[in-house]
């Protein structure tokens, strides 16, 4: 079963598409990035999954149910972006409150809330007012309250917008730990680096269509680019490295020094590469292989059109 299904999705407002026909699948326990410019349509479609907007057209699943469905959304957590809680609370009566909405019984609760305190990281803390919680706290607290009933697919808007660096690690672990238990995570963050550590596969949105989906792998189009830094390059070792991938670029320029960019289909090429460099009785002093970059296909993707580059770079009037 998959833990979200969608197909030709929609929504309109005033007879706009801002949801235009968008098909996705998030299979069980896995880790999901949605992405898009500003009023791509990520909220508006995160809202139908949660049963919140009610979609236009098209067919909306959540864990083989509808999203209205209190079975379905008893098993779905939730962390909004514009996270405004009751502040007057301590986070403990905050969870407390939420376990009780979660229809969680009260011994679960009061076993739980300890927990996820401590997942988070506010152990100790939950006792004390949020009105004194710092951003990231707050950010932390709301986290907790997702995670509390222990759900089998957890809807995270830009999680770490607040957090320092340290924090995002923790909520990157957090995820990773979620994932471990076959929670599926749908996670929206602009944070690309963040998504491409913890993501098994993304999709990207425009103007609520989905451009591409898939694994990061499939997205670099199934290749794994290299970068090779050796002494010197010699016919010989050019033509081998040539029979193990395809050579895209060479850099000879520098006395001492070549640089070779190649594409190999498969990432058990690489100690081949190596081998072939000893072998060649040349100095091997780089073999990176190199990550797939979110940013760079992001702003390929987005910046197709001249209405997707305004809408990126000024996100004050898609807002509007
Ligand atoms: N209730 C509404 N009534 C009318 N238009 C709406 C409503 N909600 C969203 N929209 C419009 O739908 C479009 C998509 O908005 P949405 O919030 O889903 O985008 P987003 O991808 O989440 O953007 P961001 O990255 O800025 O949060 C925008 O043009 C927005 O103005």
């Amino acid at each position: 079963m998959a833990a979200i299904e969608t197909r030709e999705l929609r929504k309109e407002y005033r007879g706009r598409a801002v949801v235009d026909g968008l098909s996705l699948t998030v299979g069980e326990g896995e880790v999901f990035g949605f992405l898009g410019p500003n009023g791509a349509g990520k909220s508006t479609t995160v809202k139908m999954l949660l049963g919140l907007v009610h979609p236009s057209g098209g067919e909306v699943r959540v864990l083989g149910g509808r999203p209205s469905d209190p079975a379905v959304r008893a098993r779905l957590g939730f962390l909004p972006e514009q996270f405004r809680f009751q502040t007057w609370m301590t986070a403990e009566e905050f969870l407390r409150f939420h376990g009780r909405l979660a229809g969680l019984r009260a011994d679960e609760t009061r076993a739980r809330v300890p927990q996820v305190l401590e997942t988070v990281g506010l152990g100790g803390r939950g006792g004390e007012a949020m009105s004194g919680y710092s951003k990231g706290m707050l950010q932390r607290a709301g986290l907790a309250a997702a995670i509390l009933a222990r759900p089998r697919l957890v809807f995270l808007d830009e999680p770490t917008s607040a957090l320092d660096p340290i924090g995002r690690v923790e909520v990157r672990e957090i995820i990773e730990r979620l994932k471990a238990e076959g929670v599926a995570v749908f996670l929206n963050s602009h944070l690309l680096s963040e998504v491409e550590q913890v993501c098994d596969r993304v999709a990207f949105v425009k103007a609520g269509r989905v451009l591409r989906q898939g694994t990061m792998r499939e997205l670099m189009g199934g290749v794994l680019p290299v970068d090779l830094r050796v002494d010197h390059l010699s016919p010989g070792l050019l033509a081998v490295l040539g029979q193990i991938g395809e050579v895209r670029h060479t850099d000879t320029n520098t006395p001492g020094r070549a640089a070779v960019e190649l594409w190999l289909e498969r990432e058990e090429s690489l100690p081949a590469l190596a081998d072939a460099v000893h072998a060649h009785r040349a100095r091997l002093y780089a073999l990176s292989p190199r990550r797939p970059d979110l940013e760079t296909m992001f702003l390929e993707l987005i910046e197709d059109t001249p209405e997707a580059a305004r809408t990126v770079r000024t996100p004050e009037v898609a807002r509007a």
